[in-house]
């Protein structure tokens, strides 16, 4: 079976800046990848090529190993790749059923049909197994792991399929951090989402990605199994990478 995506040969520039350059990458359903690399390695740049925000400069994208030309984000997402960003997930102000439907509104003629909603949220978060008891509660009153699962719950709702995660992890105690692990291994079980998680932090990255990679000045530099490396092995890379890149750096 084709991968659910390919990233072929890409590039991207920005004036005389290279952020992305020659990046390979496949994820198949049911898979998690890793993404890896320090400050301005290209991460979100790549997200934002697959996400349809940024049109490359060079190389292609498969989807089901179908080539597609992404014209905008809401393109690539009729197409099933959605982007949850770590601080733009919810709309505070909104109940959790609200950010539930956000833009995707039920109606009863003009009126929001809330009753209809607020089961269907209700439901579908019971069902991705995401614990949130009272679903009229503003998103501001959650704490950050479960608005990080409540976004990721509502892109599988809408049909996601390949799903990107912008550094979820990132600023989250523990607690926090393993009801978006638990989720994630939820959805890979499932077996029909393809997630690309950026992570920094090398362990919580191993606990629940299949593979990881690396993005070093814009270039994939390791590619590979998780059981094949190891939070040490990952460090050293990085920190070496770092180090080269100070011995360059002119001054
Ligand atoms: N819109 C843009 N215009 C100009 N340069 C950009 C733009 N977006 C990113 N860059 C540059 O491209 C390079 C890669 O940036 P990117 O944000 O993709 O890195 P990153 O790996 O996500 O970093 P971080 O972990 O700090 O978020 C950086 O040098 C950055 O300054």
């Amino acid at each position: 079976m084709a991968d659910a995506l390919r990233v072929e040969g890409v590039a991207k520039r920005f004036g005389a800046l290279t952020a992305l350059q020659d990046v390979n990458l496949h994820v198949g359903r049911g898979e998690v990848l890793g993404l890896l690399g320090d400050n301005g390695a290209g991460k979100s740049t790549l997200i934002k090529v697959i996400c349809g925000f940024h049109r490359p400069d060079a190389g292609r994208i498969l989807v089901d190993g179908i080539e597609v030309v992404l014209r905008s984000v809401d393109h690539a997402r009729s197409l099933g790749i959605d982007t949850v960003y770590q601080d733009l997930a919810l709309v505070n102000e909104l109940s959790v059923y609200h950010n539930m439907f956000l833009n995707r509104e039920h109606r009863i003629g003009p009126l929001l049909n809330n009753r209809l909603m607020r089961r269907l949220a209700e439901e579908h978060l019971r069902e991705m197994g995401v614990d949130i008891p009272d679903v009229t509660v503003e998103a501001a009153k959650l704490s950050g792991g479960q608005r990080q699962a409540i976004a990721v719950a509502r892109s599988v709702y809408s049909a996601a399929r390949i799903l990107l995660l912008d550094e979820p992890l990132a600023a989250m105690g523990a607690k926090e951090a393993t009801i978006i692990l638990d989720l994630v291994a939820d959805l890979k079980a499932r077996g029909d989402v393809a997630i690309v998680i950026i992570a920094h932090n090398y362990a919580q990255a191993l606990q629940v990605c299949d593979r990881v990679a690396i993005l070093q000045q814009g270039r994939i530099t390791f590619d590979r199994p998780t059981a094949e490396t190891s939070v040490a092995e990952l460090t050293d890379l990085m920190v070496a990478d770092y180090r080269g890149r100070r011995r360059a750096a002119p001054g």
